[in-house]
C-alpha cells in the first residue's frame, strides 16, 4: 500500500467551547482530487486548517506525505489557499510580490534565480499576467483570490489544499480555474478542495467527502449535480449544502449517521 499524501485519523478539534471535529478520518492518495463538502459550519475549514498544521488537533493524528505534522513535513511540496483572506491585507504589495512570497518556505528564505519568470507563469495560469505590477488593493476580491491561488501554484506543489478557492469569483474565472486544475490534475497533482458545490470542478473531482456537524457522513462518489444547477440563471446564493442528504441519497448512500507556526501561506 502506498503512503497517503494526506492521512488524518480520529481527528478531534475543539475551538473555544465548540467540539468542531468529532473523530474525522480523511485519507487522500496521490493523484486524487477530493472535494470536501458540507453545510456552513460543518467543519470543512477547520479540517483543512488542521490538515495543513494551522490548528492543532485535540485528539487524533495527521500526516502529510508520510510525515507527522511538524518540522519534518516537506512544506515546500504543499500549496495552501486559505479561505477568504484578502491578498491586499497587511503591507501594500503588488500581485507579483504576493505570488513571489509563495516561493519562500522554511527551507528557502530567499527568492530563487528566475523567480520573476516563475511568478509570471503562475499569474498567467490564473489569467492575471497583465496585472503583475498592480497593487493588490487595486484588484477586485475575485482577482485577489486568483492571486492567492497563483501564490500556491508558484511553488509547483505536489499537493494543493484549497479552501473555497472560487468563492466570489465570477463564472469565467471559475471556468479558467477549473481548466488550470484539470491541467494540473492531469500532470499528477493531488488536490483537496473545499467547495460548496462541485460546479465547474464536477468533471475533475474523483471523490467527495461530506462533513456534517464535524463528522464524515459520506466518503465516496461525488454527489450528482441536481438538474436545477444546470440552468445558467439558477440562483447560486442559497446554501445548497443544506441539501446534501438528498444528494448523497442520489448516489445511493443514504443519509449516513448524523450526526473544514506554519503560517497559512507558507507552512
Ligand atoms: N475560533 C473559533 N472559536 C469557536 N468556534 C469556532 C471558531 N472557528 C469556527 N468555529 C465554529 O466551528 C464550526 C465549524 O466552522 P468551519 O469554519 O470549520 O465550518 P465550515 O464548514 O468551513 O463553514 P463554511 O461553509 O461557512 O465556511 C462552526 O460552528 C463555527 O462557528
Amino acid at each position: 500500500m502506498t503512503t497517503p499524501v494526506i492521512d488524518a485519523q480520529g481527528v478531534h478539534v475543539h475551538l473555544g467551547a465548540s467540539h468542531v471535529l468529532r473523530g474525522v478520518d480523511l485519507r487522500v492518495d496521490t493523484g486524487e482530487v477530493v472535494a470536501l463538502l458540507g453545510a456552513n459550519g460543518s467543519g470543512k475549514s477547520t479540517l483543512v486548517r488542521t490538515v495543513v498544521g494551522v490548528l492543532p488537533p485535540s485528539r487524533g493524528t495527521v500526516s502529510l506525505l508520510g510525515h507527522p505534522l511538524g518540522n519534518g513535513v516537506p512544506w515546500h511540496r504543499i500549496g495552501y489557499v486559505p479561505q477568504r483572506v484578502s491578498a491586499a491585507a497587511g503591507v501594500p504589495s503588488t500581485a507579483a510580490e504576493v505570488v513571489a512570497s509563495g516561493l519562500l518556505h522554511g527551507r528557502r528564505l530567499a527568492l530563487p534565480r528566475g523567480w520573476r519568470h516563475l511568478v509570471r507563469e503562475a499569474l498567467d495560469q490564473v489569467g492575471l499576467a497583465d496585472r503583475a505590477d498592480d497593487a493588490t488593493s487595486q484588484l477586485s476580491g475575485g482577482q485577489q483570490q486568483r492571486v492567492l491561488i497563483a501564490r500556491a501554484l508558484v511553488r509547483e506543489p505536489e499537493v494543493l489544499v484549497l479552501d473555497e478557492p472560487v468563492a466570489g469569483v465570477d463564472r469565467a474565472s471559475q471556468e479558467a480555474f477549473a481548466a488550470t486544475m484539470t491541467r494540473l490534475a492531469d500532470s499528477g497533482l493531488t488536490v483537496l478542495v473545499v467547495v460548496h458545490e462541485l460546479g465547474e470542478l464536477a468533471g475533475l473531482v474523483t471523490r467527495a467527502v461530506v462533513l456534517r456537524h464535524g463528522v464524515v457522513v459520506h466518503d465516496g462518489a461525488p454527489p450528482r449535480a441536481r438538474a436545477a444547477h444546470d440552468i445558467p440563471e439558477h440562483d447560486h446564493v442559497h446554501p445548497h449544502t443544506s441539501e446534501l442528504p438528498l444528494q448523497t441519497a442520489e448516489v445511493g448512500l443514504g443519509d449516513g449517521p448524523l450526526g473544514t507556526g506554519p503560517t497559512e501561506v507558507n507552512p
